[in-house]
């Protein structure tokens, strides 16, 4: 049918469609029904909408479209029903535990890019290698096709490094410190993140705090090759688009599947052109991995990766057994991590594993003697070489450098816990923690999360404060307090462990 277009001043976070209803009655169009969009060259597809905002002859799109296509207000354009997309067999066939071929993977993968896929069909696929999971093959035909479905940079300042975390540790704020360590030292280090996945912030929320995120491909050359650094969103970006809209199902259901976990991270840094690569794995109890020997394997995975895709990838076992650092939640990590930069000084976890991940990157990267590099990091940092990098980045993504950390905005709600026993702090259970971070409102309340102050070992005297829970609004804290008092993140335990009577 041809139509009319209308751009509607909305964004629905898909690809949708609004066709009046008389219309759609005629067309046999259903809400959510698949169709496509022709206009000469450009083809588009999105999800019907049925409704009376627009009149016959005329269809409504959201903004969503916009981002990637152009379209002008009165356009006339051909609306076609579009079938069940042919991925959806591809899917199904995962679904029972088939293997995919590399044709079937491609067919998936630009299918989600295209938007021929809706939420529903992605979210099946992403639970489906949850519980199915990937080869190797498989994995390497899924980042192929998540890097090549969108663009790739090519920065003229090589060698060019790179540092990703698999996430999953509440407070891990650490890569804002390594990429203007290795950055400092003269590497280049092309840094994207993704929001929040399963933490409280994702590094992308974290640096949102202080400076813009969202960046151009060109514009991202540009900054690199100025200043040799950038800490971007790869959402924001057409690199490896198929990534944000997968992770946009694994946030719903917190999970992270491996294969597409190691595809969403090696996509990026392969589209990013990317040489050497470190990858950080947290791991301990409440991660995404648990013990060293999954750790190992995991490493062995993301090494054959690279090796499949050309890059040469380390990969550092980090401790994730509690949260990293002092502070959850974007603001707070962003005062920690800024504070960190400025002084050189901060809690040994975060300054410990910062040092530790920026050391192996000046010695992949040729500036640092093997076993000299956590050294060269340390001094990098306390120096205050880093905060001038870290400085020189904001400037470029367009935030102020002079920002000090008390002029960050954090949460005025606030409520605080104290030991109901003096003892030693026995655990900290980052699920829990993560989950009083985001039912306070984190990551999209900035503000919003929690300040600890105790760490595993410490000892504490019955009423020191243990942490406390900030946010932006009394029902957003309301709710945490009322998660935190269920799962009691924080096991304090007298040293006295049992005492058996002399019965
Ligand atoms: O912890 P969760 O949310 O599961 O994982 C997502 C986080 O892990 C990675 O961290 P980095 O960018 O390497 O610092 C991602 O970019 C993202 O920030
Ligand atoms: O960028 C990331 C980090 C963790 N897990 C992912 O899938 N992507």
């Amino acid at each position: 049918m041809k139509a009319k277009i209308r751009i509607l001043d909305m964004y629905s976070g898909r690809y949708s469609v609004f066709i009046n209803e008389k219309e759609a009655k005629k067309a046999k169009l259903h809400p959510d029904d698949l169709v496509k969009i022709e206009a000469g060259k450009k083809t588009v597809y999105g999800s019907v909408v049925v409704s009376n905002l627009v009149k016959e002859g005329e269809i409504g799109i959201s903004r969503d479209i916009l981002g990637l296509h152009s379209f002008s207000e009165g356009e006339v354009v051909t609306v076609i029903p579009s079938g069940t997309p042919e991925s959806v067999r591809y899917i199904k066939k995962k679904m029972h535990g088939g293997k995919l071929r590399k044709v079937e993977i491609e067919a998936i993968i630009k299918d989600i890019v295209d938007r021929k896929l809706r939420d529903i069909e992605i979210s099946s696929f992403v639970t489906s290698l949850e519980i199915n999971g990937l080869d190797m093959d498989e994995i390497a035909a899924l980042t192929i096709a998540m890097a090549e479905t969108g663009d790739m940079l090519d920065i003229d300042r090589k060698p060019i490094m790179d540092v990703h975390s698999i996430g999953g540790v509440p407070g891990n704020k650490t890569n804002i410190l390594v990429v203007p360590i290795v950055a400092a030292a003269g590497l280049t280090i092309p840094k994207t993140s993704s929001r929040a996945i399963t933490s409280a912030a994702g590094t992308a929320d974290v640096v949102e705090v202080f400076a813009d995120v969202s960046f151009s491909l060109d514009e991202i050359k540009r900054i690199v090759e100025k200043i040799g650094a950038c800490m971007v969103w790869g959402g924001a970006l057409n690199l490896a688009p198929a990534d944000d809209i997968t992770i946009k199902s694994e946030r719903a259901l917190s999970i992270d599947p491996t294969g597409l976990m190691l595809a969403s991270i090696m996509s990026k840094k392969y589209a990013m052109g990317s040489q050497y690569v470190l990858i950080d794995i947290p791991t301990g109890k409440g991660v995404k991995v648990e013990t060293v020997d999954q750790a190992r394997a995991l490493s062995r995975d993301f090494i054959e990766l690279g090796r499949r895709l050309g890059q040469y990838v380390e990969v550092a076992i980090t401790y994730g057994g509690q949260p990293i650092g002092h502070t959850v939640g974007p603001a707070l990590e962003a005062r920690e991590a800024l504070s960190a930069l400025m002084t050189g000084k901060g809690p040994g976890s975060l300054i410990e594993k910062a040092t530790g991940l920026a050391g192996i990157l000046l010695e992949m990267g040729g500036v640092a003697p093997t076993g000299m590099g956590k050294k060269m990091a340390r001094e990098i940092l306390e120096s205050g070489k880093a905060y001038e990098k870290m400085r020189e980045i904001i400037e470029e993504q367009g935030g102020n450098p002079d920002i000090k950390p008390e002029e960050i905005p954090i949460g005025d709600k606030t409520y605080t816990f104290t030991a109901p026993i003096s003892g030693y702090i026995t655990g900290i259970d980052n699920k829990a923690i993560t989950g009083i971070a985001r039912a306070a409102g984190a990551p999209e309340d900035k503000g919003a999360g929690i300040e600890l102050y105790v760490k595993v070992g410490e000892k504490v005297k019955e009423g020191d404060p243990l942490f406390t829970i900030r946010a932006e609004s009394e029902a957003r804290l309301d709710q945490a307090i009322v998660l935190a008092r269920r799962t009691e993140p924080i096991r304090i335990e007298g040293m006295v462990l049992q005492r058996i009577g002399n019965i």
